[in-house]
């Protein structure tokens, strides 16, 4: 991945996506290669665990916060990384916790017990915590899982927003095609734990490489308004006479 990159991997059930997250994030150990961040090895004697949570954030797929602690003592603890042992809130920290809180749209939430939210808005929480954090790199399984439509595109025009604007490495797990085409600087289209195809929408997201990773017949066109591919899924009975991308 590179700094000011939006990467969006896409692919069936099963695929390997959460996995690749996890060994990309040094939650897991890989059997084969090696992780590296800003290129150093995550297992590198030299890293230290507040190093790479500096440079590096996760959302994972399911989110649950513990009791007893407010919105915004959550999204404080994304700053955790950044503070000496007494953990004291500088300004500067106060001053990225509330930017995280509104844009992630958890204003209204903030005094609120993170655990008895919505799985929505904890989503939102988590991901609040992880822009705290000031990453180089963030990583999100299914980060749009759970919100509803007008959260889904604020929280993507966030995360293109943070990719542009402060230049982070951004690598999403999804399964929405239509969002995933709107947002992608690159594609990464995974089956049965490799890689089928990676590069730019218009390169990947074709009707042969979507049917060979998903087996599933689409229909793809292009939006008149936008420009932008997309995807409609077809039953069955109807059966695709060929080639349609585009
Ligand atoms: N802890 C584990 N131990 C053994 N096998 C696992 C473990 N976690 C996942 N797997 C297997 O590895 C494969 C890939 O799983 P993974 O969760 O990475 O898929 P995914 O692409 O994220 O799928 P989904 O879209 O359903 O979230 C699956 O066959 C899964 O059953």
């Amino acid at each position: 991945m590179h700094a000011g990159e939006l990467v969006c991997v896409l692919g069936p059930n099963g695929a390997g996506k959460t996995t690749l997250v996890r060994v990309a994030s040094g939650l897991l150990e890989p059997s084969a290669g090696s992780v590296e961040l800003l290129g150093v090895s995550l297992t590198d004697p030299k890293r230290t665990r507040g190093d790479v949570a500096r440079n590096l954030a996760v959302v994972e797929q399911m989110q649950e916060h513990a009791l007893g602690f407010s919105v915004r003592d959550v999204v404080a603890m994304g700053r955790a990384p950044h503070q000496g042992a007494w953990m004291r809130t500088s300004e500067d920290d106060a001053r990225v916790i509330e930017d995280a809180i509104v844009r992630c749209d958890l204003v209204a939430l903030a005094d609120r017990p993170a655990h008895a939210l919505s799985g929505g808005e904890q989503k939102r929480v988590a991901i609040a915590r992880a822009l705290a954090q000031e990453p180089k790199v963030l990583l999100l399984d299914e980060p749009g899982a759970f919100l509803d439509v007008r959260h889904q595109m604020e929280l993507y025009e966030l995360l293109a927003a943070e990719v542009k604007e402060r230049g982070l490495a951004c690598l999403v797990v999804m399964h929405d095609l239509n969002v995933a085409a709107q947002f992608a600087d690159r594609i990464v289209l995974m089956k049965a734990g490799r890689v089928v195809a990676a590069g730019s929408v218009e390169a990947v997201m074709t009707w042969r490489t979507l049917k060979e990773t998903f087996d599933a017949d689409l229909y793809c066109g292009v939006n008149d308004l936008t420009g932008t591919r997309f995807f409609l899924p077809m039953r069955a009975s109807t059966k695709p006479s060929g080639e349609r991308d585009g």
